[in-house]
């Protein structure tokens, strides 16, 4: 490592007050890596050739290769891309869940020509809208690029999906962040691989155990599965526990492909004055549970928490009566 020219400085990572150990990296055929994700563990797996068919992809490439198709560009006012579930405020417009919820839509998202993105990204200057392209990988991509999605090491992912016994692949999704930008931490409900394919991003996790450290918003809010803790400015008086927080970081580079284990909360960053980054993310759906077994793994729980806060919404219709009802249940009575 120390031979190694420095890809990145710590002055790019951005400041948090939060406890935090390294994530593991091994070669792609070191054991240990299906050790640790066979324990839902995340892991960086080094050297693979699961997107080396992408190696080339930079602005150039991918501009005179991706088509005119209008690409899902997210503009936001500040750093933060903060990810919201469109049907669900349709239900907050529509009354469908209590009049009384405030939900500002911190990012607008827009069908952008993909020179008109990178123009954009060129001529960026303090005070624009930051923007981050967000894509399905179909077939309104160009041919060229559809060549070498098929040229992904798809051996490699599919041992992965069937040794850990996930579900289909539902998602490829191509990711060209501005330097800066930050992804606020949530989880997702599916298996991810996470393969970074230019610049550097730094990802901080936590095990699905760390609930209660990371206040999820309400289940039927837009921002379901975020944490409520703005981590630039987190508000101690309302969210104590995040105090107690205690994740794993890594800095991801080209050819590193990151294990983020299903419900596992992240945070993602590309680095700042790094430049761009481009990422293309695997996402699978869990595998079928065949059968339960004791004791329940923690992103289990946190599954049946989701269950019971919609049940209980459905059936009480106004969320205010939601936490009132679960602390008469629980409060002195399961001691
Ligand atoms: C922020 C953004 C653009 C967005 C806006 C609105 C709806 C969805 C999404 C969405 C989904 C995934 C990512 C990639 C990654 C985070 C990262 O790399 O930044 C991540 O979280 C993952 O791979 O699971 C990023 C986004
Ligand atoms: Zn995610």
């Amino acid at each position: 490592m120390s031979n190694e020219k420095k890809q990145w400085d710590p002055s790019q990572l951005r400041k948090y007050d939060i406890n935090l150990e390294q994530i593991s990296r091994y070669d792609y055929n070191d054991p240990r890596v299906d050790e640790l994700m066979s324990q839902n563990k995340p892991v960086i797996i080094e050297n693979s050739s699961v997107v080396a068919s992408a190696k080339k992809w930079n602005l150039d490439y991918l501009e005179k290769y991706m088509g005119n198709g209008d690409y899902t560009v997210f503009l936001s006012r500040n750093h933060k891309f903060k990810y919201y579930d469109d049907k669900k405020v349709a239900k907050i417009n529509n009354g469908d869940v209590g009049k009384n919820i405030e939900f500002t839509q911190p990012t607008k998202k827009v069908d952008m020509k993909l020179p008109e993105f990178l123009k954009r990204l060129k001529e960026w200057k303090r005070g624009d809208d930051r923007l981050y392209l967000q894509q399905g990988l179909n077939n309104t991509v160009g041919s060229e690029i559809v060549r070498d999605f098929l040229n992904f090491d798809w051996n490699f992912c599919n041992s992965k999906q069937a040794k850990h016994n996930w579900g289909p692949l539902t998602y490829n999704l191509l990711l060209i962040a501005m330097e800066g930008n930050v992804t606020p931490c949530h989880y997702d409900e599916q298996q991810n691989l996470f393969a970074q394919i230019y610049g550097y991003k730094r990802c901080i996790l936590f095990p699905p155990s760390q609930f209660e450290c990371l206040y999820p918003y309400p289940v039927y809010h837009p921002h379901d599965r975020q944490s409520m803790v703005d981590f630039d400015r987190p508000e101690y008086s309302k969210f104590p526990k995040f105090k107690e927080a205690k994740g794993y970081e890594a800095v991801v580079g080209p050819g590193d492909v990151l294990y983020i284990p299903i419900y596992w909360w992240h945070h993602i960053e590309s680095l700042m004055r790094g430049g761009h980054t481009i990422t293309v993310n695997f996402w699978y759906k869990d595998g079928p549970s065949s059968s339960i077994s004791y004791p329940l793994r923690d992103y289990q729980k946190v599954a049946i928490m989701r269950n019971i806060e919609k049940m209980l919404q459905d059936v009480l219709k106004d969320p205010r009566e939601v936490g009132p009802l679960l602390r008469t249940m629980v409060l002195g009575r399961f001691t």
